[in-house]
């Protein structure tokens, strides 16, 4: 368990996070979510003693990573910036952290292979990819075998059948028992492996709720209908209390209404119908509208985000 009480972190003016207060679970993935700048790494860092909290206090399983004896064996993390000496094989690198951590030898071929770098073991890491490096970092953070494991961004440069096995990595993990706090950038990655979220927005805490609450909680669903009698469906909905809107091209969106007690009342009233499919919002579509006011570095106006519906998802709110 990691737990946040207060937490805060100014360099200068700038605040980079502000008095965030909350608790990341075992048994489950938890995402943390946030805009460029929202202040995730900084606050993953002050988790692991590496920044020096400004007010409040992170305990881990309840206490300070500084009182942990062998702290791999607690806690596990993968940070953004490549940590290691390039001029190390995989394996020596990986012996280091084992020696220091009072971990047994034999843990470093096991991860190795774990991740799948057992072939270039013996390899210098300053000629890794990005993705291989990736790799290397998951198994510094396997090692001491710890009941928490934190990822910054860990998907970044693996190709998709790394992205996959990264996914069912964390949940296996989660299934153990183990706590799992991951960052990324990628919504629809996130929405298949979190079931929680933690979403922050300028340093401050935006939303700490289960996935489905998210997203139902930050978007609009609706009933998506088509039919050739519209307008006598529409006096139909009309009747029955349900609110429809004409969306362009003969469609329908009915909000507040279920799929189910649409087509019901169509039948009733003979009334035919070409399409009748319920839209669920995206992880995606919530973050945006959720983060929008605290998005801190805006693309120019032509790809700036729009509002929800007809949005351009994705490069709106990164870094331009
Ligand atoms: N060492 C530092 N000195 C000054 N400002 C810093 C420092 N580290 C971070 N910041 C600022 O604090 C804020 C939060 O940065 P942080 O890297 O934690 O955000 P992030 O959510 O991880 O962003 P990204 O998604 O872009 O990685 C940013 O405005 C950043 O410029």
């Amino acid at each position: 368990m990691i737990e946040l009480e207060g937490l805060t972190k100014r360099y200068g003016e700038k605040v980079a996070v502000n008095n965030l207060s909350f608790t990341v679970r075992p048994g489950i993935v938890t995402g943390f979510l946030g805009p460029n700048g929202a202040g995730k790494s900084t606050t993953m860092r002050m988790i692991l003693g590496l920044d020096h909290p400004t007010a409040g206090d992170v305990r881990i399983d309840g206490k300070h990573y500084q009182q942990l004896k062998d702290p791999l064996t607690y806690i596990g993390a993968l940070l953004e910036a490549k940590a290691w000496h390039g001029g190390r094989t995989a394996y020596n690198h990986l012996l280091c952290l084992a020696h220091s951590n009072g971990i047994p030898r034999s843990r470093v071929r096991e991860v190795l292979d774990t991740v799948g770098l057992t072939a270039v073991a013996r390899k210098k890491t300053k000629g890794f990819s990005m993705g291989m490096g990736q790799r290397l970092g998951i198994a510094a953070a396997l090692l001491g075998d710890p009941r928490i494991l934190m990822f910054d961004e860990p998907v970044n440069g693996l190709d998709p059948e790394g992205i996959h096995w990264i996914r069912t990595l964390m949940k296996s993990l989660a299934a153990q028992g183990r706590t799992v706090f991951v960052s990324s950038h990628l919504m629809s990655e996130m929405a298949l492996t979190a079931e929680h979220l933690v979403v922050i927005g300028q340093g401050r805490l935006l939303a700490d709720t289960s996935m489905a609450d998210f997203i139902a909680r930050n978007s609009r669903s609706y009933v998506r209908v088509r039919s050739p009698q519209r307008e006598r469906l529409l006096d139909v909905l009309h009747q029955a209390g349900i609110v429809a809107v004409e969306s362009g091209d003969g469609v329908l969106e009915v909000d507040g209404g279920k799929a189910e007690h649409i087509g019901e009342l169509a039948s009733q009233h003979r009334i035919t119908l070409h399409e009748l499919s319920p839209q669920q919002a995206s992880l995606e579509e919530a973050f945006m509208q959720l983060t929008a006011e605290s998005v801190e570095y805006h693309a120019h106006s032509e790809t700036r985000p729009e509002p929800p519906r007809q949005q351009q998802w994705g490069e709106g709110w990164k870094r331009g």
